[in-house]
């Protein structure tokens, strides 16, 4: 029998595994309505109160009728008192009613506000490359419509939705005092009902606008933000200052529609509050001329007509705020079906330790909107601890090989195999857990040295960080600022020079013993010396390791044994350095 390279054994063996897997399908918690009937308990004791407080409010309605029936006719002074006493105790207890439902409010809306909140962070940070759409200030847009949706539920408003039903127990009562002025509220409330509900759909399409405008704006906040630096040395305020114009101006332009169209179920059910309790008392006196009601049962029904009309007001109110909340629902229920890096079938295989064997099968691959592939038709294969650099003209697809490597984007047709198993059903967390990268763009974060070297994994110790920035060569600039490795970072690195913040990336890269190394450009921001000196500690250290290079440099070419050559998304050379070099016509490294 043959024996097969190592490569090749573990490539069958993970084949046999991935096999042997079942790949159960899990149906996740939605991510608005699962923590919404979590809170059902405490929006259960809302609704609660919610019925107390209507059936006390019938009591101010029997006192008036007893008042003006019973005790006025009688002069019961005694009784008065007594009753006036008891009401007291009603209001009292309603007070505390109020305050308790608006508490349990709030913390139904704590609790959705966490659960809603983290689940959308999660979605953003799980989204899949190739799904992101819009710009960086767009997307952190959409995530703060998730404000809209918290407000509404917390919003007071919300609880007028649980007094809606005591409408009919109102008007029912009203009727059964006096049947003929139970009409005057009922039309009233299915004029109002019916104005609110008609202006939903405007509503719906002014509020989708508006958050498509609200974005816009957010996304030229966002960038002029972020490139402040270029923004002053480009001239490009007065550029950026027009979009942002346009965007306010859209936008305030919508808002003035908004309110108008919104004004309009709310005023009327303003107005419709002093109409019911003229047009019930004008019916109401003849009622009592005629002896068919009591005089307290009219003052009785126009107390109960207004609080039928009451109710109405704020719900008109919501009606806004309504289809703003339908609006941000439906885009962030838009975001998050878009599915998430680990969803469904792929990417369940789990791999915590890897040998470090990549290939390329056939691999074409364009991204999202280009018209030119990337990579197209590129098989090689790199043998566990292999050191292989890549080089080619700018924009010949040697970054989208990194990245194709690391799962961020997958490609149209062909496979990445990472020790033998596609990448696209490998987990994430481990792939990635088995690379350190270095990518052409150094972001860094706001926190500590330490913390950007370490990035809050446990198995990084104090040591580890040392070992790696004296291998990445950033700690002779660390141990000369005055914070040393807890000197605070601003947003995206701040404060840094572009070679520090690359060596930074580097210790961070290098900080945990991985089977794989993929450096873009690694010393793109270096000096000579820095570089130099950079290269003969990597020549030292590594080894054992996989490393692929991606590199304009020459000096760079040292570490490696291999080299490919990309040229306008094509592999068109790979074979030993020096061989390769010889057959491009440069010096040998
Ligand atoms: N996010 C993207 N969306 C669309 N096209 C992209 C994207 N990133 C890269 N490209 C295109 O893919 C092609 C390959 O890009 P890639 O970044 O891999 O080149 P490269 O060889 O690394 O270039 P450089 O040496 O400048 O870093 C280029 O034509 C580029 O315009």
């Amino acid at each position: 029998m043959t024996a097969l390279p190592e490569h090749r054994l573990f490539e069958a063996a993970t084949k046999a595994m991935d096999e042997a897997t079942p790949l159960p399908a899990v149906t996740p918690p939605h991510w608005f309505w699962t923590p919404l009937w979590q809170a059902r308990g405490l929006l259960g004791q809302v609704a609660i109160a919610a019925v107390i407080v209507n059936v006390l409010a019938l009591a101010t309605t029997l006192y008036s009728m007893a008042v003006f029936n019973r005790i006025l006719p009688a002069g019961a002074s005694a009784s008065l008192t007594a009753l006036t006493l008891g009401m007291m105790l009603v209001i009292a207890f309603d007070f505390g009613l109020r305050t308790v439902r608006g508490y349990f409010t709030d913390i139904a809306a704590r609790h959705v506000d966490r659960a809603v909140g983290g689940r959308l962070f999660a979605s953003l940070t799980d989204l899949r490359m190739a799904d992101r759409k819009g710009s960086a200030g767009q997307l952190s847009g959409l995530l703060r419509e998730f404000e809209t949706l918290r407000e509404f539920v917390a919003s007071a408003s919300i609880t007028a939705l649980a007094d809606l039903p005591f409408l009919l127990l109102y008007i029912a009562i009203i009727a059964w005092l006096a049947p003929p002025l139970a009409i005057v509220p009922l039309v009233t409330c299915l004029v109002i009902g019916g104005v609110a509900l008609a202006s939903q759909p405007l509503l719906d399409r002014i509020a989708a606008a508006g958050l498509g405008q609200n974005l816009t704006k957010q996304s030229v906040l966002v960038e002029t933000a972020s490139g402040l630096e270029t923004v002053k040395t480009s001239h490009a305020a007065p550029m950026l200052a027009r979009r942002w114009a346009l965007a306010v101006d859209h936008h305030a332009a919508l808002s003035l529609r908004q309110r108008l169209v919104a004004a309009l179920p709310v005023n009327l059910a303003a107005t419709a509050q002093s109409l019911v309790y003229v047009l019930t008392l004008a019916v109401g006196v003849a009622l009592v001329q005629d002896r068919a009601i009591s005089l307290g049962a009219l003052i009785a029904v126009s107390m109960l007509a207004g609080r039928c009309v009451a109710p109405l007001a704020q719900v008109a109110a919501l009606a806004t705020r309504l289809s703003q909340s339908r609006q941000a629902f439906l885009a962030l229920d838009a975001l998050i079906a878009q599915g998430a890096e680990g969803d469904g079938q792929l990417h369940r295989l789990r791999r915590p330790v890897m040998a470090g064997q990549i290939s390329f099968r056939n691999v074409s691959f364009t991204y999202p909107g280009a018209r030119m592939p990337a990579l197209d038709d590129v098989s090689f294969d790199i043998a566990p601890g292999e050191r292989v650099a890549v080089l080619g003209r700018t924009g010949s697809g040697k970054s989208t090989l990194t990245r194709l490597i690391l799962g961020l984007y997958t490609p149209q047709s062909g496979a990445v195999l990472v020790d033998g198993a596609d990448v696209r059903s490998l987990h994430p967390d481990d792939l990635r857990g088995n690379i350190g990268a270095v990518l052409q763009d150094v972001v860094l974060f706001s926190g500590s040295i330490a913390d950007n070297i370490r990035l809050e994994d446990p198995l990084v110790t104090d040591a580890d960080v040392l070992t790696a920035s004296r291998l990445a060569g950033s700690d002779g600039f660390i141990g000369a600022l005055p914070g040393g490795y807890d000197t605070p970072l601003a947003d995206r690195g701040e404060g840094l020079s572009g070679g520090q913040r690359q060596s930074i990336a580097l210790a961070r890269a290098l900080a945990r013993p991985r089977p794989m190394l993929l450096l873009d450009e690694p010393t793109s921001a270096l000096d000579q010396v820095s570089e130099a000196a950079l290269i003969d500690r990597l020549e030292d250290q590594l080894s054992g390791q996989t490393l692929l290079i991606v590199t304009h440099r020459q000096s760079l070419l040292r570490l490696a044994t291999r080299v490919i050559v990309m040229d306008g998304g094509r592999l068109v050379a790979s074979g030993p350095r020096d061989a390769v070099l010889h057959s491009l016509g440069l010096p040998a490294a």
